[in-house]
């Protein structure tokens, strides 16, 4: 990992401790035997202490227009005016009914396709508009997962394959650094070096799920965007597959923009909650707290819906 250095005037000024350096994985060097020191701070870490976006999208519109011969163009807003901010170690929950232009949002905001209006920016940069190469580049920090784990890996590749191929395609590595990063990816993911030569046919639909974070790490990437990722899987394994993108939030610090249509389950894991409503950003609120405070009709009516046996409450499952 990058690491941004910065050069203290001295110990007696105070601006970080050991201790909350420790924290956010820098190292601290002594420089010297008297007070000089060096600090090396990742800076995601930065960037989380001054609370700034990674990834955001500021009134972002897409509309799509279909033209059809000897007829009036149809427009559709599938997204109109939305702002949302993703910052490191962060997770926002995205739930709304279908059709609300939550998957057309994430498209947009992983740069799988343009926007109407408004704009993106990564680390405060303007990306609205970028190069084909610049869009390949931040695509590598801004990996999306898809709701159907098995559709969206290739049948005819093998795990290995299916890992590797991302970085063949960027041109990083020898053979030899690809496939060692494979074997260490997919046990991070918690499946073992057995299944690499192993074709999707060959695994359950959990498995196929835990390949396809496993292909989104290989890109070493800072951003994940998690479209349905568990609502084609059982609940048992999608809880699984929760709990693995926890611990794997905890150990690399990645920001995370979870959709789901489960309220419950998006509650549990997020620290913010936004919610879409005919294309609009209608509510965003922590979470803690959100089933009291959430106002908008539509938001009511989502919280109401969810089983009260299966939460028991809204705040007992609320990410603190
Ligand atoms: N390529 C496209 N061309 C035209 N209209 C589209 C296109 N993609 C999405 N839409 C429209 O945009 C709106 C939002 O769709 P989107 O798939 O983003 O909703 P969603 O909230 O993700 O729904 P779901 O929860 O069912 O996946 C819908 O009315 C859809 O028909």
């Amino acid at each position: 990992m990058s690491c941004t250095s910065l050069h203290a005037a001295s110990a007696g000024d105070g601006a970080y401790t050991w201790p909350t350096a420790a924290r956010a994985g820098a190292g601290i060097r002594l420089i010297g035997r008297k007070t000089s020191v060096l600090l090396i701070i990742k800076p995601d870490w930065l960037l989380k202490k001054a609370g700034l976006c990674m990834l955001a999208a500021q009134n972002v519109q897409k509309y799509y227009t279909r033209r059809q011969l000897f007829q009036q163009a149809v427009t559709t807003a599938a997204v109109h005016n939305v702002t949302l901010c993703i910052k490191p170690g962060e997770t926002i929950g995205l739930v709304g009914e279908s059709g609300s232009g939550k998957s057309t949002l994430a498209r947009c905001m992983a740069l799988l396709e343009p926007v109407t209006g408004g704009a993106l920016t990564w680390h405060g940069r303007d990306i609205t508009r970028v190069s084909a190469k610049d869009a390949r580049e931040l695509r590598r920090s801004i990996q999306l997962i898809f709701q159907d784990p098995v559709d969206a890996i290739n049948p005819r590749l093998t795990v290995e394959r299916i890992l590797t191929e991302p970085l063949y395609h960027f041109g990083i590595g020898s053979v030899q650094d690809r496939k060692d990063k494979a074997r260490q990816i997919i046990e991070r993911i918690g499946l073992t070096a057995g299944h690499l030569t192993r074709y999707p046919g060959e695994l359950s639909r959990g498995q196929c799920q835990r390949v396809n974070i496993a292909r989104a790490l290989m890109a070493d990437p800072q951003i994940m965007i998690c479209d349905e990722v568990i609502s084609s899987l059982d609940v048992s394994t999608g809880a699984q597959i929760v709990r693995l993108l926890l611990d794997l939030q905890q150990q690399s610090g990645y920001g995370y923009l979870f959709i789901s249509h489960d309220l419950a389950r998006v509650v549990q894991i997020s620290q913010r909650i936004a919610v879409m409503y005919r294309g609009e950003l209608v509510e965003q609120r922590d979470s803690a707290g959100f089933h009291l405070e959430a106002a908008h009709p539509y938001t009511r009516s989502l919280i109401e819906a969810v089983p009260k046996l299966y939460t028991r409450s809204l705040q007992e499952l609320a990410f603190t």
